[in-house]
């Protein structure tokens, strides 16, 4: 038998088609060109390549892309000030600060000086306020692709039980507040819940945003359930190569979900579509056009 394996990479393209569509429009009939900022402070190579590859994302799908690579060292003044005149920057309509920055910079200082209409991310604080009481705010990548595969598979996910495995303030809280608002019970569950195999197998909807490789087997999947793996693991594979993994193991997982997002190609390749998406909707929302039907929460 085996679940049904959502394809992260190919719903994402057609995310991306979308997108570019609702670009051409607004360059042919308003001339405007959205534009999206990609900040990241020093060289962690992982980083260098999401970067890429966002930068690479932007551009297919006929926007402006801009990337500033600074410096380590950069100073938390140096690095507010670029992000001051990104906010002043009529001609850039999202910015993204690539988390985590080196341990001097103040994470949380820095993210809630982005002009919150530009935080595609949708970390500043405005927005999570506006998110946690339903208003229209900018909602974080990864939750939004996830949320968008979900309702993608299951259609209505009302009623649903959810246990999202991880706290973070990037995916595993605004998850469930996006899975509370398409009327799920919602669980969040993380590294102190008490008998977590139990209350995972009691999940309709099971959402791992916890960085541990393969740390769900699939004994605690209720069978049928629909399985979104969060985690991008690097582990060593063969032939002292490496391979990523996600937070399920995914092997035994596949044999009870009824579906189940694969890493790589699930959750990752959603994430880079949604920001391209929340791009096109900052850029709608601050020119008070219409938004793009079917890319926001
Ligand atoms: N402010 C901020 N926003 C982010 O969204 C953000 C960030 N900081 N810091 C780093 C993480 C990481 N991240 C990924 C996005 C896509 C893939 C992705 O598409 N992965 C491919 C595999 C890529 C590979 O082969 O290495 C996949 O899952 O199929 C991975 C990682 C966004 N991040």
């Amino acid at each position: 038998m085996g679940a049904t394996i959502i394809d992260g990479k190919a719903f994402a393209a057609k995310v991306r088609e979308k997108v570019a569509t609702h670009v051409a429009r607004l360059v042919d009939e308003h001339g405007i060109t959205p534009g999206l900022a990609v900040v990241l402070v020093g060289e962690d190579p992982a980083s260098q390549v999401y970067v890429r590859s966002k930068g690479k994302a932007t551009t297919e799908a006929g926007m402006k892309s801009v990337e500033h690579r600074l410096d380590p060292s950069t100073s938390e003044a140096d690095l507010l000030a670029l992000i001051r005149d990104l906010n002043a920057d009529e001609t850039i309509h999202g910015i993204l600060v690539q988390l985590p920055l080196p341990k001097h910079l103040d994470e949380d200082l820095v993210i809630n000086s982005i002009d919150p209409a530009k935080d595609v991310d949708g970390f500043h604080i405005s927005n999570v306020g506006l998110l946690g009481t339903g208003q229209k705010s900018m909602v974080p990548c990864t939750p939004l692709g996830c949320l968008m595969m979900l309702r993608e598979h299951l259609g209505s996910l009302s009623g649903l039980n959810a246990v999202v495995i991880g706290r973070s303030n990037i995916v595993g809280k605004p998850m469930a507040q996006l899975l509370l608002g398409d009327s799920c019970t919602v669980t969040i569950a993380h590294s102190r819940t008490k008998d977590l195999p139990g209350v995972v197998r009691g999940a309709d909807i099971v959402v791992a945003a916890v960085g541990r490789p393969e740390m769900v087997p699939g004994d605690w999947i209720k069978p049928g359930a629909t399985v979104i793996d969060v985690g991008i693991n690097r582990v060593d594979g063969d032939a002292g190569k490496t391979r990523l993994v996600g937070d399920c193991y995914y092997a035994s997982c596949e044999k009870v979900a009824g579906a189940i997002t694969p890493v790589p190609g699930g959750v990752g390749p959603m994430t880079i579509a949604c920001l391209l998406a929340n791009t096109v909707t900052a850029c709608c929302r601050s020119h008070g056009l219409a938004e793009p039907e079917g890319l926001t929460a």
